[in-house]
Order: C-alpha cells, then structure tokens, then sequence
C-alpha cells in the first residue's frame, strides 16, 4: 500500500463477527481503512457489499480479516500470506496443531496477526512473560450449557449440558486441547497461549452454567512478575450465543491500529 492511501479489506465469513466488521468498514468508521468486499463460501443474495472471489481478494486486498472459524483459517492462511496479503485472524484456536502453526509460521510475506477478540490483558501477560515467564495461567470460561454441545460428545454429557440445572464443569485441561474440542467457544485461550508464547502453561477451564446470561471470561495468572487476575463479562452477540458481541468491535481496534502503523 502506499503511503497515505487506504488501507483495503476484505472480510472473511459474514456472520456474526464479519457481518459488524464488514458494516462499519463499508460506513467508514474505521480510520484510513476501507471495505474492499467479502468472501462468502457461496454467492449470497440481496448482501449490500461486494462479494470477492478469491482471486480478486487476494489481488485487490492488503489485509483479510477471518471471521469464519478454525476450518476456514486452516483451509486460507498460508495462501493469503503467500500472496503478500496481512491476516487477522479471530480462530486462533487453529494454531493448537503444530504442524499447522509452523506452516504458517513459514508463510509469507504477509503476516498474520491475532485479535485480542472477547478478552484483555493480553499485553500485560505477554510483558509478564517476557520479564521473567509464567509459571501458570488458568483460564476459566463460563457460558450458557446449550451452547457448549459438541458434535463428538456422547449422549449422556449432552444430556448433562441440556438439563443442567446448575454450573457443570465440561473441561479442564490444556489450552491447545481446549481450543481444539471447543473451537467456537475457546480461541480466547490459545490466545492467551499465544500471548505468553507457551502453550504448556495454559490450563483452561470451561463451565456451562444455565445462569450465564453474560460470558464470562477469568484469566488468573502468576510468575516472577507478579500475580494477575482478570475478570471479563461480555454480552453475546444477538446474532450468536456463541459469541461474545465485543468480538468484531476488538478486529475493529485491530485494524484501525494496523492502517494508522502504515501511514
Ligand atoms: N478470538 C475470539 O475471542 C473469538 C473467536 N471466534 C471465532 O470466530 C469464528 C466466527 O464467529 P461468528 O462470526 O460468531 O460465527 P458465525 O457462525 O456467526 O459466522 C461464521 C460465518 O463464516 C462463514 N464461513 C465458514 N467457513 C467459511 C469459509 N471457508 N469461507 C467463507 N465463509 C465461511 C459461515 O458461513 C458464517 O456465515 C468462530 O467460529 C470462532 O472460531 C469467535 C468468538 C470469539
Ligand atoms: O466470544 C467469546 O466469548 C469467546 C469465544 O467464543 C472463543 O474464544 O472462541
């Protein structure tokens, strides 16, 4: 991009997140950034922005944003990069698998960057990290139990889960596992993983909770710097329980930070 002129993106996946990211680009909310498009799995009729296939996104975009989930990152990153293209990515939780995060790693010249997404803190644990590293993270997540069905639970925890009747702890273990059995509801704790640059020291906690109207979101963290605690409760996003609805609000921040870094 040349200095001065805008900063083009394309949006990957319309739905919850891409849908609000791609709406305040097309408005021009977003400083030095413009909507280029977005690129949908299939044409969509009666959409308000232009649909990019990905032959045009790679040549008229300088930064893709994927709102789309883990699969559609695997599936897209290291061709994106390959074609000069920055990505932000949302589905972080995909690079729990090494040998997918390593091909990234390989990629380019475009770089990937990662949103901070539904949480915080990340800086001040990423400095934490680096001053002395960490010696433990626990991340305990609480959502509503319907949400939290996956397709290789059995029948009896997805009866747990739909007639819970109060908190069930559904997971404790590591940040990659959790990121890779819950892939819509854990990328906030392979993005802690990442921001500590250890995924090891990551343990995170899942529990669905009938009484969970807001997610929440608990990060408890200590090391030779010093001993950290972050509580985050967000509302979900009207459009997917799923979601916390800061999420595209946080890509926003992202790219508005990314197009003021270019001019
Ligand atoms: N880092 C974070 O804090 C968070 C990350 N996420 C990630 O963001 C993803 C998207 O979240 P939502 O927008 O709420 O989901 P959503 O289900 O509302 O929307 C996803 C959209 O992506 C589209 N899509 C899927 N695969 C695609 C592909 N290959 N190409 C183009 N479009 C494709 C779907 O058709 C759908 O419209 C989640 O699956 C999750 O991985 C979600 C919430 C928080
Ligand atoms: O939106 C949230 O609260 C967190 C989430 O789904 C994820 O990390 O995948």
């Amino acid at each position: 991009m040349a200095t001065g002129s805008m900063y083009r993106v394309g949006v990957l996946g319309h739905g919850a997140i891409g849908s609000v990211v791609a709406e305040q680009l097309a408005a021009g909310t977003v400083h030095g950034a413009q909507l280029e498009g977005v690129i949908l799995r299939r044409p969509q009729a009666g959409l308000e922005h232009e649909q990019l296939s990905w032959e045009a996104a790679l040549e008229r975009c300088d930064l893709v944003v994927e709102c789309a989930g883990q699969q559609a990152l695997r599936e897209n990153a290291v061709c994106i990069l390959a074609s000069g293209v920055d990505l932000l990515a949302s589905s972080m939780g995909a690079l729990a698998d090494p040998e997918f995060a390593a091909q990234v790693q390989a990629a380019g010249p475009g770089r990937l960057s990662s949103t901070a997404g539904a949480i915080g803190g990340l800086d001040l644990l990423g400095a934490a990290a680096r001053m002395g590293g960490i010696d433990q993270v626990l991340v305990t997540t609480r959502k509503l139990p319907a949400i939290l069905v996956q397709p290789w639970m059995d029948a009896q925890l997805r009866g747990e889960l739909e007639q819970a009747a109060g908190p069930v702890e559904v997971f404790r273990g590591p940040a990659a596992a959790a990121a890779q059995d819950f892939p819509k509801s854990l990328n906030v704790a392979a993005a802690v993983a990442l921001a500590v640059g250890d995924w090891d020291a990551v343990t995170a906690r899942l529990i669905a909770d009938p009484e969970a109207g807001l997610t929440e979101h608990r990060i408890e963290a200590r090391g030779p710097a010093g001993e950290y605690s972050f509580s985050i409760k967000n509302h979900p996003s009207p459009r997917n329980p799923r979601t916390s609805g800061i999420v595209p609000w946080a890509l926003l921040h992202s790219i508005r930070q990314a197009a003021a870094a270019r001019r």
